[in-house]
């Protein structure tokens, strides 16, 4: 698509959630926040941990002011918003954290952390450090990982083999990486810092640490959390 302008599917004010029924998301389970440098392994872990579990848990489809990318589908990848459309949903308080990266303007409505909440699935939001930041001032009881990577030199040879990336992307990202890591290493920054060594163990990890949040995993009904 080659303009987004006028193109607000799923994204006007009162879609978004605000007061709509005066319910905010801070009435029902918490989501489950991971963060982490790039390339330590967020989306590996995710991945296998949503096959392993398939229909627990969920991404809140986020808004954006970028314009599509080949491959991705409209509000199903993100709600695609115009910067004008985004800026009304800030003034509104749509949004539990936002954010802008290369120019471009990314949200999570409270509205679509509801939506996964209201299948009875955790909702994960894979966000960076000022995500983070911008969610704990929310108060949203939301639970907090931080996957870590076993070094830098580890971290650098994951992100150069994954392939996805320019020289220059790369020290971008190892940059903002050593900022992730000194948060991280505060106390209580994070309510667990998972160690990304070894693929399978940081997974077993991170079920028993979500499964004491949120109860156990198995047994095919939806997880919900009871106040
Ligand atoms: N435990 C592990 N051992 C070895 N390789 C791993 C491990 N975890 C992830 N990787 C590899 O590291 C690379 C980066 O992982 P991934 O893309 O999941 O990172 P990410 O944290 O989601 O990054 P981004 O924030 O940029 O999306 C991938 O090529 C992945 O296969």
């Amino acid at each position: 698509m080659a303009s987004q302008a006028g193109h607000v599917a799923g994204a006007s004010v009162a879609d978004a959630g605000v007061a709509k029924d005066g319910v905010a998301a801070t009435e029902h389970k918490p989501p489950l926040v991971l963060s982490g440098p790039s390339g330590c392994g967020k989306s590996t872990l995710l991945k296998l941990l949503f096959d392993r579990y398939p229909n627990r848990f969920g991404f809140s489809v986020s808004h954006t002011t970028r314009s599509p990318r080949p491959g991705e589908t409209p509000d199903v990848s993100y709600h695609y918003v115009s910067p004008d459309l985004f800026q009304s949903l800030v003034d509104a308080d749509a949004f539990i954290e936002h954010a802008t990266f290369s120019g471009n303007r990314y949200g999570t409505s409270k509205a679509a952390v509801q939506r996964v909440f209201d299948k009875g699935r955790i909702c994960v939001l894979d966000i960076d450090l000022q995500g983070v930041k911008s969610v704990k001032e929310r108060g949203l009881g939301a639970k907090f990982v931080f996957v870590k990577p076993p070094s830098m030199e580890i971290l650098e040879t994951r992100l150069r083999s994954r392939g996805t990336e320019t020289e220059s992307a790369i020290q971008a990202r190892l940059a903002a990486s050593r900022a992730e890591l000194e948060y991280a290493a505060q106390p209580g920054a994070h309510d667990l810092v998972l160690v990304n060594d070894n693929l399978e163990r940081a997974l077993g990890e991170l079920v028993a640490f979500i499964e004491g949040v949120y109860g156990a995993l198995k047994g095919g009904e939806a997880v919900v959390l009871d106040d």
